[in-house]
């Protein structure tokens, strides 16, 4: 698992850019609103139109970090079995934090959570990744009521404290101009992962950050059992 640097080439007494590097993957099933969230956290708004994700797309945004220039390379991954299955190896290399994602108002796509767990615990092959579940299209549902059209607020509180995730609702649809929350959970998972001060540095060009084994503690808050 390494977050690598980036350097561009530099000419004479030009500075040369370097940002950490974190990878995170957007999964979960197929019209959730992968594409849209990842979107709205690169763009600042909702997309006018999407089609279905074949394979993945890429989207990056460079944030400050306490100081620290980082570069967030967000992996948003099809959700439709056909069109990722060859690919689901590459989406979870060296990855440094995972975002699953379902539709409050889609109870299928809550049900069908413990299937992309097993894909992350699969393809992890050992390594503890950094997971945050997100219930997406808050705005389609009365968020009062503990029930958001067949998928109930206790059972998806139950599944993210089973798994050890946090968990946040949100809209990709809330209108401009409101506080931007899927800004707010996308900066802080990157403000976490990049906390990580246990990263263990090698100053080459192109070098690398591994991620350490966490503390216990550290550990409960932030594996999902991938
Ligand atoms: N009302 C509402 N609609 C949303 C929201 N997010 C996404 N949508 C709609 O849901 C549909 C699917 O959104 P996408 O972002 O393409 O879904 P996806 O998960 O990327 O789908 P795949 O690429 O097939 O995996 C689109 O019609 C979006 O406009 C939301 O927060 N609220």
């Amino acid at each position: 698992m390494d977050a690598s640097l980036e350097l561009s080439t530099s000419t004479g007494n030009t500075s040369v850019p370097r940002y950490r590097i974190f990878k995170i993957v957007v999964i979960g099933d197929s019209g959730v609103g992968k594409t849209c969230l990842t979107y709205r956290f690169y763009a600042g708004r909702f997309p006018n139109k999407t089609e279905a994700t074949i394979g993945v797309d890429f989207r990056e945004r460079i944030l400050d970090i306490e100081g620290e220039k980082i570069k967030i390379q967000l992996w948003d991954t099809a959700g439709q079995e056909r069109f990722r299955k060859s690919m689901v190896q590459q989406y979870y290399r060296n990855v440094h934090a995972i975002i699953l994602v379902f539709d409050v108002s889609n109870p299928a796509s809550f049900r069908n959570l413990p299937l992309w767990l097993e894909e992350c615990r699969w393809n992890a092959q050992g390594q503890e990744v950094p997971c945050i579940l997100v219930g997406n299209k808050c705005d389609l549902v009365h968020q009062g009521s503990s029930v958001w059209a067949g998928v109930k607020g206790e059972q998806v509180r139950k599944f993210a404290e089973a798994h050890g995730m946090p968990f946040y609702l949100t809209s990709a649809k809330e209108p401009e101009g409101q506080r931007d929350h899927v800004g707010a959970i996308f900066m802080s998972l990157a403000y976490r992962i990049t906390r990580q001060r246990t990263f263990s540095y090698r100053s080459e060009a192109l070098g690398s950050f591994k991620l350490p084994s966490r503390n216990r503690k550290e550990k409960e808050k932030w594996a999902c059992n991938c």
